[in-house]
């Protein structure tokens, strides 16, 4: 999907929201546990439930491997529900790869080409080899992480070279010689508010993948104030507090509920812009 398809489906939506499957085997209703396979009914239903409000899924990856073959079966099989069921939505592995170059390969590999997702979430700190393997897939999309969501962001990111200049401002900077708006996103917390704007210095057209409304209490106002492009050039995604909103059989109602109301607040937000 290229960067003016994922504009037209926020568009004719009126949402960019990502609904995040972080599904733990831990946190699913009780009832689905005698199902062959948990964890995929449980995103099935799920993915049925929120589908008319978002335009992204974000399966993160430690969920499903913490379990395994079975995890990883159920990865793939919610990767392949979303592709046959609803081609428009935006796949994000959010995996947080990156090594040397001929292992970041074997991951571009694996997420690329065995498993055909749209997008792969990677880490920056090993730099140029470790990143470009995965920018040699045409209609495929690298998210890099800038700034993230957490309290820990502080500790690397916001430190400041000689010149004054933060490490996630030379991310930015940086990873512009080998991609550009149309093959990079980067992740940005929505815990950040204010910080934005001096996003938006540095990268004014490039979509951003925004985690950290809901559970983590990012406002969406916020991130819209400082941070949406005539473009959208937000997705925001929300993980917990849409998927595990109600622990009882009628779950995945109130999660299509809980991912409605929030497509409301994109839509009034959108109304800026078109
Ligand atoms: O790359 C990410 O998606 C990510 C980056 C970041 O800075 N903060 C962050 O929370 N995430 C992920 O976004 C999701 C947030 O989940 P909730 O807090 O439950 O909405 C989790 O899958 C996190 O791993």
């Amino acid at each position: 999907m290229n960067k003016q398809q994922l504009f037209e489906n926020i568009k004719r939506k009126k949402s960019f929201l990502c609904v995040g499957l972080d599904t733990d085997i831990k946190k699913i209703p009780e009832h689905l546990l005698k199902e062959e396979d948990p964890i995929f009914a449980f995103n099935k239903a799920i993915i049925d439930a929120t589908a008319p409000y978002c335009i992204a899924y974000k399966p993160n990856l430690a969920f499903y491997e913490s379990m395994g073959v079975k995890g990883w079966i159920a990865f793939e099989k919610t990767v392949q529900y979303i592709k046959s069921n609803y081609p428009d939505q935006f796949i994000i592995a959010d995996a947080k790869r990156g090594d040397i170059g001929n292992t970041s390969a074997m991951y571009a590999r694996t997420f690329f080409e065995e498993l055909d997702i749209d997008s792969v979430t990677v880490a920056p700190y090993m730099g140029e080899d470790s990143v470009t393997p995965f920018l040699t897939y045409k209609g495929k999309w690298v998210i890099l992480l800038a700034l993230t969501s957490n309290k820990g962001s502080h500790d690397f990111q916001l430190t400041e070279d000689k010149d004054g200049e933060r490490l996630f401002e030379k991310v930015l900077r940086k990873s512009q010689e080998w991609a550009n708006d149309e093959n990079m996103m980067y992740v940005v917390g929505a815990t950040q508010g204010r910080m934005f704007e001096d996003i938006r210095k540095i990268v004014p057209s490039h979509f951003l993948l925004v985690p950290g409304i809901g559970a983590q209490g990012g406002s969406l106002e916020e991130v819209c104030k400082y941070g949406m492009t005539p473009e959208c050039g937000l997705i925001v995604n929300s993980s917990r507090a849409i998927i595990y909103a109600d622990k009882t059989e009628s779950f995945a109602e109130t999660a299509g509920k809980e991912a409605h109301k929030v497509q409301m607040q994109m839509e009034e937000q959108l109304k800026n812009i078109c």
